[in-house]
């Protein structure tokens, strides 16, 4: 597969050259074909069933022309055996049709519900999986609009479209060997309906595939625009982007009524079209074997058998159109999930990991070089050793380097060249398990899923007992509040803090960085303001954080803000453009006369 198609790169565009499309296709097709191979058994048996129910369908007119022909004239000479088995041959294949089409249906209801399960889950798991560099280029909404939108359109498709596409095709089938059985001539009139319908099939399928691709592109857009708000309702508040958000929206909105206007309209003439030349047939049918019935060449028993097997030959191509469409729909929604899931994560588990149960918490960074993607030089050349225990205080202006140090050491992205060790291993060769036990990253944003305080604080270490959550919240001088809350540790916290202070969201994230006890503890400072008494808490948890509980005291590098941080810090490296310009103590920095020198008298003008 071309690199235009690898993925999600390339999935806004609707009109794929031909070879790109077909690449994409396979890789829809095999998708499609890893979800139906655990289920293949019911599969199968869905299929039989679909053929049987069919073939029982299409026995109807035979069985009359029959009845018509030869069953009334022996009763007319007496004999009523013909009429009563016809009779009882019709009845049999009425209620078997009913049952397999009973059978088929739920079976395939248990089918397509099996592997949209099975999908739904692949899609979380694996986009989960996917490294923060997908994550912070694929939007969340985005995300959202395959989870929902593309599972809905499969889940129209597998729930009924298939099996009404394929009990369709083979009625038509079981229909045409039927009408070449009884009539052969009739029989070729049908097929030849079959080379205009194949032009118009045609005609239909390349121009909808688009409009069903540009349908799926615009309504991720819708939705990624509708979630985008949503998350960031207060900004959105705060800046009184309401208006210029609707009106986008409402372009949005109208984009996805022109596109499914334009796949209906397309509908409008295939759906007809299809009808037209049906009925077209039928009377050709009709007309042409109307003058062999008079001529003797025909039986009316057989006519009227060729009629209404004429008629019901047709009857499911409007239904099949209809399918056709979510069909095409679903296609769209398959080439979109089967890219995301053909997305690889950049930062890997290692194939032979290192174990490293306790580590004692030093890193090592030598010449390391990193660049997001293939954009700039972020870090050019860094060779920095923190010894196991030192709290190091990373300062710097904005876009310095600061934040995406700390991603390095957390190993949300690997480095461009050079390593990064933790006690000399290096991070891209440490079991996962034991990189997240020994590394911890506290974010600004101290995310609170929901659940309650303590499941919040457990995160840290899961099987921690309620003594050791709430030492944790102790430690970090998070208890007190938390017991002021209305249910204590068991008060649920609302998506993005609820209840919770913004000042209170962070003791309760430092807690839990507590209790998970790493070797090395990153921190990255909220530069939010808070309220005098809730910094000082937050300054105070922090303090104790960082003393730790054990006699040893874990590495920490701390993303700070605060000169209070900075001033109980063992050692504070300035960051500038990627690189350390300032490496000393505070005092020593401070006498230094440098970087350091000048933000520290600012700070100090500025009272924080
Ligand atoms: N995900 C990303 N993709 C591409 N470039 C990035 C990404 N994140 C950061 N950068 C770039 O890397 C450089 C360093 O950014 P970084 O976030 O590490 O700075 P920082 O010192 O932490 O800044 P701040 O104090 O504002 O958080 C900046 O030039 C920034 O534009």
């Amino acid at each position: 597969m071309s690199t235009a198609t690898f993925g999600t790169a390339n999935e806004d565009n609707a009109h794929l050259s031909r070879s790109d499309s077909r690449a994409v296709r396979r890789r829809s097709l095999a998708l499609l074909g890893s979800l139906i191979r655990p289920v293949r058994v019911r599969f199968w048996l869905t299929i039989a069933m679909v053929v049987l129910s069919q073939a029982t369908r299409v026995a109807g007119p035979a069985l009359i022309a029959f009845g018509i022909d030869h069953a009334l004239p022996a009763l007319r000479s007496g004999d009523n055996f013909p009429l009563v088995l016809t009779g009882a041959a019709y009845l049999l294949a009425a209620i078997a049709t009913a049952g397999l089409t009973a059978l088929y249906v739920t079976s395939t209801a248990r089918l397509s519900q099996a592997m949209l399960l099975d999908l739904r889950v692949r899609v979380f798991r694996h986009t989960q999986r996917l490294s923060l560099e997908f994550h912070e280029k694929y939007t969340s909404g985005r995300i959202i609009a395959r989870q929902t939108s593309d599972l809905e359109a499969l889940r129209e498709l597998l729930d009924s479209g298939v099996s009404s596409l394929a009990s369709g095709i083979l009625f038509m089938a079981f229909t045409a060997v039927t009408i070449f059985a009884l009539d052969w001539r009739s029989g070729l009139l049908v097929l030849a309906a079959g080379v205009p319908m194949f032009f118009l099939s045609r005609w239909y399928q390349k121009r909808s595939q688009i409009a069903f691709r540009e349908s799926r592109v615009v309504s991720a857009r819708l939705i990624v625009h509708f979630v985008e708000t949503m998350t960031g309702i207060r900004a959105v508040k705060a800046f009184r982007k309401e208006k210029e958000n609707s009106e986008r929206y409402g372009k949005l909105a109208e984009d996805y009524r022109l596109v499914t206007v334009r796949s209906i309209n397309l509908n409008g003439i295939f759906q007809p079209g299809l009808v037209l030349i049906g009925n077209v047939c039928v009377a050709l049918v009709l007309l042409f074997g109307g003058f062999r019935v008079l001529g003797g060449d025909l039986a009316i028993g057989v006519l009227l058998a060729l009629i209404l097997s004429t008629k019901r030959f047709f009857q499911p191509v409007d239904q099949m159109a209809m399918f056709y469409n979510s069909f095409q729909s679903a296609q769209a929604a398959l080439e979109k999930v089967s890219g995301l899931l053909e997305e690889v994560p950049t930062v890997r588990p290692p194939k032979n990991p290192v174990a490293l149960p306790t580590a004692t918490g030093r890193i090592d960074f030598n010449g390391v070089e990193f660049r997001y993607g293939d954009g700039p030089l972020v870090v050019p050349r860094l060779n920095l050793h923190i010894p196991a225990g030192q709290t190091v205080a990373l300062v710097g202006q904005t876009g310095a380097g600061k934040s995406t140090l700390a991603k390095l050491i957390a190993r949300f992205y690997d480095v461009t060249s050079g390593t990064l060790t933790l006690d000399g291993v290096d991070l891209r060769d440490l079991a996962t398990s034991d990189l997240r036990r020994n590394i911890v990253m506290v974010t600004q944003e101290a995310f609170l899923f929901s659940g309650s305080v303590a499941d919040n604080i457990a995160l840290g270490r899961p099987d921690a007992s309620r003594a050791e959550i709430e030492e944790a919240a102790k430690a970090v001088g998070a208890h007190d509040f938390i017991l002021e809350l209305p249910e204590g540790y068991d008060t649920d916290v609302n998506k993005r803090g609820g209840r919770v202070s913004s000042g209170q969201r962070q003791l309760i994230s430092f807690a839990r960085a507590f209790l998970a006890r790493p070797a090395v503890l990153i921190l990255d400072e909220a530069t939010s303001s808070l309220d005098i008494p809730s910094e000082r808490l937050v300054q105070a948890g922090l303090a104790r954080l960082l003393a730790g509980t054990e006699a040893a005291r874990r590495t920490a590098l701390i993303i700070a803000h605060r000169l209070s941080t900075v001033e109980t810090a063992d050692r504070v490296l300035v960051v500038h453009d990627g690189q350390i310009v300032e490496d000393g103590t505070p005092e020593e920095l401070i006498g230094g006369g440098g970087r350091f020198a000048d933000l520290h008298g600012a700070w100090k003008d500025s009272l924080v």
